[in-house]
């Protein structure tokens, strides 16, 4: 599989309703729903959902496509994927990098594919904690390696623009399978490569 742009098709076919919700939430905000600057926004937000929600119809795994045998078993780390996600508590945005890093046991994939694989995991209604465990496990599952670690770093803007308003924490997730569960030194080479 070369580059597969995954859409979320259900959102096509439901495009209609999606427009008429969305106008209907504008209108019982106070908004004035004729008004220019808004008439193709109904439209446009349906649009957008079809980009950031197109994870729910990918399959993980095929995502991953093509893997080769390579006989290095050494660590290899792919870090600052860029990801935007969605948290499932109030739709709103979450954004910030994943770092991957495993230890191969003959299996390796393409390294575009773990950002893709990233795509597709956060292009959908998520927690980051999630995000970081399914990546793990299908890592694991998929290449079959010595041992994975993940680890994620997010911005909330359910945390910055409303709520508790703490604009620029963050939060760090990380996930460990395998040889990363019991070497410590295996975690820490991980670690300091990542923050180099
Ligand atoms: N663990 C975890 N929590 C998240 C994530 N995204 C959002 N949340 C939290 O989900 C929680 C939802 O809590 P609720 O008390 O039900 O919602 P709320 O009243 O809007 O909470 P506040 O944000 O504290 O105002 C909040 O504490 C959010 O910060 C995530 O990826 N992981
Ligand atoms: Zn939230």
């Amino acid at each position: 599989m070369a580059s597969v742009e995954y859409r979320n098709t259900r959102v096509a076919e439901n495009r209609e309703q999606i427009e008429k919700h969305v106008r209907e939430i504008l209108r019982l905000i106070g908004e004035d729903v004729d008004r220019e600057g808004l008439l193709d926004t109904p439209a446009r937000v349906t649009r957008m959902y079809e980009e950031i929600f197109s994870g729910y119809e990918a399959n993980p795994q095929d995502v991953l496509g093509v893997t080769f045998d390579e006989q290095h078993e050494e660590l290899v780390i792919i870090k600052d994927i860029i990801y935007y996600s969605q948290c499932e508590h109030h739709m709103a945005p979450f954004f910030g990098k994943v770092h991957v890093g495993y230890l191969p046991s003959g299996k390796v994939a393409g390294l575009s594919k773990f950002a893709r694989l990233v795509d597709v995991v956060t292009r959908k209604l998520q927690v980051q904690e999630r995000i970081t465990s399914e990546i793990a496990d299908i890592l694991d599952e998929v290449l079959k390696p010595h041992g994975v670690m993940v680890v994620v770093e997010g911005e909330h803007m359910c945390m910055c623009s409303r709520g508790v308003k703490k604009y620029g924490s963050e939060t760090i997730t990380s996930a460990v399978r395998g040889s990363f569960r019991t070497d410590s030194t295996l975690r820490s080479e991980f670690l300091s490569l990542i923050n180099r």
